[in-house]
């Protein structure tokens, strides 16, 4: 609330920053001043703390900085279940709602696993109805973070195929603990399924064209480095690292006046989202299909077989 009331007196404009008074002077704001100060290693006062969960969502606001911190929390390997989706829609809400929440870090609460991508108990072995539904909520996570005014920023501390690649894509910035263990990519192709076309998409505008083509016909994961070297992520740092440089990464975004800043991230983003907007519930219906073919469901048993079984 703090921040918009001082922007608003200021210059009458939604965001914090640098802006004209009556007189036509410049000046910082004092909001402004505060960010520049924010601590970006030791985390957050108490005081100005409001945290709130759900099962499989941890939210800690920061109210003085503006600043939230939401943590995926669904052992042992954060799939995005259709539990953890709705549960992530209704947190999210919740924060857009909330004018003194300028920005989220995204990250998850286990050490070892940012998300494991989708459910795949979720698209295997029941019905249209819950394919469906499940498909919708995929949809409606990945609209929310990639149109939201929020600045997000993910904090990607541990591996992070297909969906939470895509979690991670829909994000402003990703910043990934640097260590070979963990991968990102879209490796659908691996599961014998196929990235739909706002999947490919985000992708396209992130890393462009030929490497897109390249990533998803192979399926590819990618170790930080490799992740780094083809802007799959901004910035790669020590594990310990990764949560105070979101914030120190998240206090340099926030300078920016939030009307300009969300105005030009609806220019950039809007018409990629618009074609799902377009085609939702057709989407919605290929989707079905595709998932409830016998050759696909194969694939997954497959795969979860080969999950269980393979060698650590
Ligand atoms: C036309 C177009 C239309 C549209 C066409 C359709 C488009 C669909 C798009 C799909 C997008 C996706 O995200 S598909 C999901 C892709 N995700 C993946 O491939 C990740 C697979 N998982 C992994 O690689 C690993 O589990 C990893 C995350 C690195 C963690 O390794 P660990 O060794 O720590 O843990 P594991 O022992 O492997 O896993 C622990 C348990 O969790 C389970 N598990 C692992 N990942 C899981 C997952 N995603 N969903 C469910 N369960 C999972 C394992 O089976 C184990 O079960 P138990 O043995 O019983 O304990």
């Amino acid at each position: 609330m703090a921040l918009r009331a001082v922007s608003a007196l200021t210059w009458g404009l939604g965001g914090p920053g640098v802006g004209p008074l009556r007189s036509g002077t410049f000046l910082r704001c004092a909001t402004q001043h505060r960010l520049e100060k924010m601590p970006s290693s030791i985390g957050f006062p108490e005081a100005s703390r409001r945290p709130f969960s759900s099962h499989r969502i941890l939210v800690d606001v920061d109210q003085s900085h503006g600043v939230a911190t939401m943590k995926l929390k669904n052992p042992p390997v954060n799939s995005l279940s259709l539990e953890l989706l709705t549960e992530f829609v209704i947190s999210w809400e919740k924060l857009e709602n909330d004018k003194s929440c300028r920005g989220v870090i995204l990250t998850s609460n286990s050490p070892k696993i940012f998300s494991a991508g989708l459910d795949i108990t979720d698209m295997y072995g029941k019905n249209a109805a819950h394919y469906a539904e499940f498909w919708k909520a995929v949809q409606e996570v990945w609209l929310k973070l990639y149109t939201s005014n929020m600045v997000v920023i993910a904090a990607i501390n541990g591996s992070s195929p297909a969906g939470g690649c895509l979690m991670s894509l829909a994000s402003d910035y990703r910043i990934m603990a640097d260590n070979p263990k963990y991968t990102i990519g879209l490796n659908e192709t691996l599961l014998g399924i196929v990235a739909p076309f706002w999947f490919k998409d985000n992708l396209v505008n992130t890393i462009g064209n030929r490497a897109s083509e390249h990533a998803l016909q192979r399926g590819l994961l990618f170790p930080p480095a490799d992740a780094l070297k083809i802007g799959l992520v901004d910035q790669i740092v020590p594990e310990d690292k990764v949560q105070s440089t979101a914030l120190s990464v998240m206090s340099e975004w926030l300078k920016i006046p939030d009307h300009a800043r969300q105005l030009t991230k609806t220019m950039m983003r809007k018409p990629t989202a618009d074609r799902l907007l377009k085609q939702r519930e057709a989407d919605i219906q290929n989707f079905v299909s595709f998932i409830s073919k016998d050759s696909i469901q194969k694939s997954l048993h497959m795969y979860l077989k080969f999950l269980k079984e393979r060698e650590k």
